[in-house]
């Protein structure tokens, strides 16, 4: 991919997005919208992914038929809220492999917490999409790509629902090499540092925690 932030805008993912962002609608709805959503998302963000050949026999004939080349791709949720993305993207693409950053915001500070880190082997060999719904201050994502490129991933993208001005700008200064796929770039942060107009908390909207 080649641009920074690309904003998905088919009406589909707007639609869905619009009741996502409703207060009154139900954990279990929020849930379901996310995982349609992510499903949407995943077909934006392997648009370019590289493609081969192979010989195969229809029952017509014989051709050399399109395929994904290469090594599997890796799919990494940051955690909790990331799991919401995860599932979706992994019903498109069955074969991928998975890992797993858990990170907490501190509310006081907004500096990530790390609490888990899990991935595939050869991360160096594969593509690997990091997902977490939200974007804002950005430290999350970027502290957990930092964690993904010290275990050896190279090309990496970065899928999320929402995301604010300050996050992507964070995000560019220190990862310009990933690209970031979104449904909206939202306005901006409150002082506590969530995104507006956003959708509240993803994870316990999704969780029905708090
Ligand atoms: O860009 P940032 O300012 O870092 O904020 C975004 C992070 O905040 C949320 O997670 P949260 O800390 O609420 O944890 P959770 O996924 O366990 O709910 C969200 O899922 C991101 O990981
Ligand atoms: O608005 C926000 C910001 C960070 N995390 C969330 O879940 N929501
Ligand atoms: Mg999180």
């Amino acid at each position: 991919m080649t641009e920074h932030l690309t904003i998905v805008t088919h009406p589909l993912v707007q639609h869905k997005l619009s009741i996502m962002r409703d207060k009154n609608t139900s954990t279990a709805s929020f849930r379901r919208l996310l995982h349609e959503i992510s499903q949407l998302l995943a077909y934006e963000i392997t648009r370019e992914l590289d493609m081969t050949t192979k010989t195969i026999e229809t029952p017509m004939e014989t051709m050399d038929a399109p395929i994904l080349e290469g090594k599997k791709l890796a799919l990494i949720s940051i955690l909790r809220a990331g799991n919401g993305l995860l599932d979706g993207v992994l019903e498109l693409i069955p074969a991928a492999r998975v890992g797993f950053v858990g990170l907490y915001r501190d509310e006081e500070t907004l500096e990530p917490v790390q609490y888990y880190f899990k991935v595939p082997e050869n991360l160096e060999d594969r593509l690997v999409i990091a997902v977490d719904p939200m974007l804002a201050t950005g430290n999350s994502s970027a502290a957990a790509i930092d964690l993904l490129k010290q275990a050896g991933a190279k090309n990496i993208r970065f899928m999320c629902l929402l995301a604010a001005p300050e996050g992507v700008a964070r995000m560019k200064e220190a990862h310009p090499d990933v690209p970031i796929v979104t449904a909206s770039l939202d306005r901006c942060l409150n002082d506590k540092g969530y995104i507006l107009p956003g959708l509240g908390d993803a994870g316990d909207r999704m969780f029905g925690t708090k």
